[in-house]
């Protein structure tokens, strides 16, 4: 079964969505790609699409997401926002890998005023072919943020 990839962006990058989403509908990976916004003309605030994006995610309708804004950074930090999802703008080829194999991202997010679009583009096949390892060292680290941000683990502001 092919990955279901939630595409979001803010009127500064919609652009770059448009073209990522083309190729993400052509690509043999994918089986569905879910496009929460914006269109173009749509002058919505990366807030509110972040948090929507986020949450087709949450709500176990999407696998993964590729989100974008002028920078990346302000859906970064929205997506992060909603319980259970992590994600990390990364615009190099090596981010990218870890964004996975370290840490289980389940959004990547990506600055229509940082990088070219074919860099852009690059990133987003890469970041679709990578799966994370559930038995490599990398998951003792995302349990203990999963553990924290449902307050049940041992990780705690004075726990180092
Ligand atoms: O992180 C925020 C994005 O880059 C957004 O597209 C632009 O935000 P700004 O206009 O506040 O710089």
């Amino acid at each position: 079964m092919g990955l279901r990839i939630v595409v979001a962006a803010d009127p500064a990058a919609v652009q770059y969505k448009d073209v990522i989403k083309a190729d993400l509908e052509s690509d043999s990976r994918v089986d569905e790609v879910i496009d929460v916004g914006v269109q173009v003309g749509d002058d919505t605030l990366y807030p509110h699409i972040g948090v929507k994006g986020a949450h087709v995610i949450k709500d176990g309708k999407a696998d993964r997401g590729i989100f974008f804004c002028g920078t990346g950074m302000g859906m970064a930090i929205t997506a992060n926002k909603v319980p259970g999802i992590r994600a990390c703008t990364a615009h190099d080829s090596f981010s990218v890998e870890r964004l996975i194999m370290s840490n289980d991202a389940h959004v990547l997010c990506l600055g229509q005023r940082v990088i070219g679009c074919e860099l852009a583009r690059r990133l987003a096949h890469e970041f679709i072919g990578y799966t994370f390892d559930p038995s490599s060292h990398s998951k003792v680290n995302v349990d203990l943020i999963n553990a924290y941000e449902s307050g049940t683990g041992e990780t705690t502001p004075g726990s180092c």
